[in-house]
């Protein structure tokens, strides 16, 4: 057989940093143990108790995005710099590693959602329960048909000064957090009603039903949007809230903060 370490070695060469996605304990056990190598962890929990180690708010399907999101964590947390050679290890087929791919990190071309995570008030964890869900919603939607929905997360006590009943709120009393298995089936049934969610820094959600009258003055966001993303970049202006939207309309999943859009996603690519 042709030298295979002649034929790819290129793709081996120079490498700053290797970056290991979701590994096993014992593949992440035989890279930490090489002394002369940077090793970088990337997936949605740390299963092999890594020190260096980049959260991803969501489980991606495709690579390039899951490689994009990752080194885009590990720019925000200093980990890489810009310009980094990379070395990204993952799974496409079996669960397993088995594609390998030589990356340079771009600082110039951020999607946002790092920033989202850092820049709000809400706990990074809740964020992350709330944007799962969007997607979910906007994947299967409510019996096959598209639906829309609003959540606005953190700062829930200005948010519910700057808004008011719909209907009767279901949470009322009770004390349930985003992300309990059993909110999710709610939430769902919830989203065919008019109005937003309003959820708390800690993830309790607070309400169902609000219809949000925030000063729209000074608000920038793209032309063709209506009224319910409008409200959204709104209140974000108005509070230190991020809001999450699913648009009924195009199926996307947008998140403002600042009254601004920064971050618009596409349920079918996760
Ligand atoms: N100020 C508001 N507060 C809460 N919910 C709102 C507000 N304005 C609109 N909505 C909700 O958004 C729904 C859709 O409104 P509209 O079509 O104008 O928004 P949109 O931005 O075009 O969203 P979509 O892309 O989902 O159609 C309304 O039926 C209502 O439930
Ligand atoms: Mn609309």
């Amino acid at each position: 057989m042709a030298n295979m370490a002649a034929l790819f070695g290129e793709i081996l060469s120079d490498v700053d940093t290797v970056v290991l996605f979701s590994p096993s304990g014992s593949y992440y056990e035989r890279f930490s143990e090489a002394e002369d190598l940077d090793v970088l962890v990337v997936g949605t929990e740390n299963a092999v108790g890594a020190e260096t180690f980049v959260e991803l708010p969501l489980e991606f399907e495709e690579i390039a995005q899951r490689v994009r999101f990752g080194l885009e964590g590990a720019l925000e947390a200093g980990y890489i710099d810009d310009g980094d050679v990379l070395l990204c290890a993952t799974s496409v087929f079996d669960g397993s590693i088995d594609t390998v791919s030589r990356v340079r990190a771009d600082g110039s071309s951020q999607s946002g959602v790092y920033d989202l995570f850092s820049s709000s008030r809400a706990e990074p964890a809740v964020i992350k329960d709330v944007l799962e869900l969007a997607v979910e919603l906007g994947k299967k939607g409510q019996k096959g048909k598209p639906v829309g929905a609003l959540f606005v997360v953190g700062d829930a006590g200005k948010v519910m000064n700057k808004s008011r009943p719909l209907s009767y709120n279901p949470f009322e009393k009770s004390h349930v957090h985003v992300g309990d298995p059993i909110v999710n089936v709610m939430l769902k049934e919830f989203s065919r009603l008019d109005g937003a969610f309003v959820i708390s820094d800690s993830g309790k959600i607070v309400s169902a039903y609000r219809y949000l009258e925030p000063s729209a003055e000074g608000v920038d966001i793209p032309k063709g949007l209506g009224a319910r993303h409008m409200a959204a970049g709104a209140i974000t202006r108005d509070t230190n809230a991020t809001a999450i939207v699913l648009s009924e309309s195009d199926g996307l999943v947008r998140a403002f903060k600042n009254g601004e859009l920064l971050l618009e996603i596409d349920p079918e690519d996760y």
